[in-house]
Order: C-alpha cells, then structure tokens, then sequence
C-alpha cells in the first residue's frame, strides 16, 4: 500500500515497526472507554506486536488510532473479537508498554470525534515519560495513588492540574509530598472502570502531563532566555 506521497503506508504489511508514526492531529480525552485484554504479545524486529481483545473491535478500522495505556497506536489489523497494533522500539522505550504481558489488562480509549464533550482533559496520546507507583493508600471510599516522576518534569505539574496516568485523565491531588512524586486520587467509579485498581508499588506507569502547561512552559522558558540575553547584551 502507498501513500499519495508515494511513500509506503504505516500499516503496510503490519510492519509499522519500520516506519514514524504519521503525524495526524489526533486528540483523546483520558475518559478510558474500556479495559482490554492483551491476547497476545509477539517480538518483532523493531518491535512488539500486541493483539488486544476488546468489546469495540468489530467498529474499529485499520489505520484507526486507538490509545492503550495511554499511548497512542495505530491499529494493524482487526477481527470482532480484538485489533492488532505494533509498538516500535521508540515507544517501547518511552511507555511501560514493553512490559505488559499478555492476560495485562490495558486501558482503552478511542480518538476524539467532534463535536463532544470534553469531559477529561486534551490528551495527545504521546507518553512522556514512565512513573513509578510509590503508594497506594486508601482514603475513604476512594484511593490516594503516589507516583514518583522523572524530575525534568517538575514545572509540567501544578495543583489541581490535569495529569494522564496509563491514559486516564486525573487529577493532582498531592504534588510534591514528598519531592520528585505526585498523588491522584482516584474515585470507585474510575478505580473499577481502569487498570487503576490493578495499579501495585513497583508498577511503571505511562504519564503524559497537560498539553496547556507544556505551551505555556515553553513561552514562558523562551522570554526568559530572551530577557537574559537582552540583560548581557
Ligand atoms: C496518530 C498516532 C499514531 C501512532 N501510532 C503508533 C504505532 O502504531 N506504534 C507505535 O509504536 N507508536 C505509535 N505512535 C507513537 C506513540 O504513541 C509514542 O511513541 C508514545 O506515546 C511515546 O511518546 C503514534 C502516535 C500518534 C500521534
Ligand atoms: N479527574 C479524575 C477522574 N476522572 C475520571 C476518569 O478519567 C474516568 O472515570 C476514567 O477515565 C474512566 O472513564 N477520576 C478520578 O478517580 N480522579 C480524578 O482526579
């Protein structure tokens, strides 16, 4: 299959291990539609191929981008039973999705179609980095789940920001108590509808922070260094 461009398709022959994925606009929202199955994971050159079993399969098409833990994939192939989707070693290497097995349960969201409503925040389904579950405590009929994360990252989290936790839209409940680490506080409904009830310290999580902050902490870093420069000249 090629494209108008004349370059091979992403899909062609499911072997999207050898190529970027295409740069399309695609928007989520972290409102996690379902939590699918992993069938079956199978190492490639290049990368993995997951099949995931879910109850939406038979809608999807190929080419369809569908976020799983939070990380955007395009899928391959499709049955009405699951989809395929092939990781590439770059997303092996920035996602916790190498290390889902297959029986892992993973959380599941369709891209954006408008108009809709919202309801969780804009999610691009680019992970930025992995965290670290530290703590899970119970607080009332909900739970404070502590994530360590990378420390580069510090100025992309705020109080009461949106935050995305293996593709689910949360809340930072606690930031910084103690240093290098955040707390969600996830409510039954999400906890039962996500892999958050399945979360265990130790686990590595897929974190994708706001798309605002980033923006606003890129122009803000820009007149700073211009500030400095017009301060020496
Ligand atoms: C529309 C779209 C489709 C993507 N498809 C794939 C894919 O099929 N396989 C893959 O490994 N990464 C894919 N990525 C990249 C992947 O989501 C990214 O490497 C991780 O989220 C880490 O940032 C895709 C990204 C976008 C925006
Ligand atoms: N913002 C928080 C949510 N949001 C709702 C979840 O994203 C949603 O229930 C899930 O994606 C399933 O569709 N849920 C929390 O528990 N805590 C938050 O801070």
């Amino acid at each position: 299959m090629q494209r108008r461009d004349g370059r091979p398709a992403h899909t062609e022959g499911g072997v999207a291990h050898l190529l970027p994925p295409p740069p399309r606009p695609i928007m989520f929202t972290g409102i996690v539609e379902e939590v699918g199955q992993i069938d079956a994971v199978t190492p490639l050159a290049g990368g993995k191929r997951l099949r995931v079993a879910c109850s939406f399969a038979d809608e999807l098409r190929v080419d369809e981008s569908v976020a799983v833990d939070g990380a955007c994939l395009t899928v391959v192939a499709q049955d009405g039973a699951g989809f395929e989707a092939v990781a590439v070693e770059e997303t092996l290497a920035k996602t916790a999705l190498g290390d889902r097995r297959a029986g892992d349960g993973v959380n599941l969201e369709r891209a954006l179609r408008l108009p809709a409503r919202l309801d969780g925040h804009l999610v691009q389904g680019h992970v930025d980095a992995t965290g670290t579950v530290e703590a899970v405590d119970a607080l009332g009929d909900s739970h404070l789940v502590r994530i360590a994360y990378p420390e580069r990252f510090a100025d992309n989290l705020i109080p009461v920001g949106s935050v995305t936790v293996d593709g689910v839209s949360l809340t930072v409940a606690r930031l910084d108590e103690p240093a290098g680490t955040f707390a969600v506080a996830v409510i039954p409904h999400t906890w039962q509808k996500t892999s958050a009830g399945r979360w265990r310290v130790g686990q590595a999580v897929n974190l994708e922070f706001d798309l605002v902050g980033k923006y606003v902490l890129r122009s803000t870093r820009r007149q700073d260094e211009t500030a400095g420069r017009e301060r020496q000249a």
